[in-house]
């Protein structure tokens, strides 16, 4: 069994980091993990191309930027970025691939994926690898998602992903996702899957979805990404070698990596906290943590009361200005 790992330190940690990669940063970064054998590396703004932003954050850095440095530094990993229908335009897509880009991953909610055609059909008529997220994957069952997947794979997309945004599945419900994808999709288009470790479950769940027939796993480096982080990269390196599952990523170099290069450009680790617990377990976005502290810290109420409040309200990502809608709510003393 074998499965191909992406690294979205460089992209998913730029929530955590709010999105200040130095050109230096990446370049340090994709050496290590390349020389370690990750063969697929995501870099981008954290909410991907044209996230730099009032709503989001600006970037340090320009992200083609970023990229040009990856694909220069990178000796046998492929360069990845993410692209949000809406938050990016399909000539950010164009740009990329002419700064060496070779895998494109379009992001919709999971419910919207017809959305994402024409940037499947540019991607593949510019000769780029597609993968597809289904993002906040938890909200919807196994058949609305098959059904969605097979949108994007009609429209070009050679790998679905369910995406625990927020970090809120529990095991069998990754696997019964994921089976139901692979089910649907058949030779179509494979299936990935990317975890956030909010409940604490990302090596587990990413396990479980490459027994369901995964064929592509997500992690970061020290598990820098968005809320309590990603799946560490390194322990799930780890366990598929103890489970005989082959990733060709080397466990030792990747540790050293991730311990070494990563480590150092992270602003603090990613905490399995009481916030980020309350996003797994409400079902919050994980890139909405930095908003809630912010928000929180501006209209001086509970962080963990505006997040179980974001879940009740199922907000999807682009909603984050709703946060300050709670946070009046709150304050005005209005019950849930
Ligand atoms: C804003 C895009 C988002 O961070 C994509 C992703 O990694 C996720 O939904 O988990
Ligand atoms: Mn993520």
């Amino acid at each position: 069994m074998f499965v191909r790992i992406t690294d979205t330190s460089l992209r998913d940690g730029s929530h955590a980091k709010r999105h200040q990669f130095t050109v230096e940063e990446v370049a340090a970064v994709v050496a290590a993990l390349d020389g370690a054998g990750v063969p697929v590396i995501e870099v981008a703004h954290g909410d991907g191309l044209g996230g730099s932003s009032f709503a989001y954050g600006f970037s340090h850095t320009p992200e083609q930027e970023l990229i040009r440095t990856a694909v220069a530094t990178a000796r046998r990993a492929r360069i990845a970025f993410l692209m949000l229908p809406g938050v990016g335009v399909k000539e950010d897509i164009t740009v990329a691939a002419g700064n060496g880009a070779q895998v494109c991953r379009i992001a919709t909610h999971c419910t919207e994926a017809d959305i994402s055609a024409q940037h499947f059909g540019l991607a593949r008529e510019l000769g780029l690898e597609t993968v597809g997220f289904l993002m906040m994957a938890h909200s919807q069952p196994p058949e609305v998602l098959a059904a969605q997947a097979r949108i994007m794979a009609d429209a070009g997309c050679q790998c679905v992903y369910v995406v625990d945004s927020a970090g809120a599945l529990v095991l069998d419900q990754v696997s019964d996702r994921v089976a139901a994808l692979v089910a649907e999709l058949g030779a179509d288009a494979q299936v990935g899957f990317h975890g956030h470790e909010n409940l604490g479950l990302g090596v587990a769940n990413s396990v479980l979805a490459v027994r369901a027939g995964a064929a592509q796993v997500d992690g970061s480096a020290r598990r820098f990404g968005a809320g309590a982080g990603n799946t560490p990269v390194e322990a799930f390196v780890g366990v598929c070698d103890k489970l005989g599952i082959q990733t060709g990523v080397d466990f030792f170099a990747v540790v050293d990596a991730a311990e070494d290069v990563v480590l150092p450009t992270m602003p603090e680790e990613c905490r399995l906290d009481r916030m980020a617990l309350i996003m797994g377990y409400a079902g919050v976005y994980s890139s909405f943590l930095k908003h809630a502290y912010r928000v929180a810290q501006r209209y001086q109420v509970s962080g963990a009361e505006i997040l179980v409040r974001a879940g009740a309200r199922k907000l999807v990502g682009g909603q984050e200005d709703q946060l300050v809608d709670i946070a009046l709510e709150i304050a005005a003393g209005t019950a849930l």
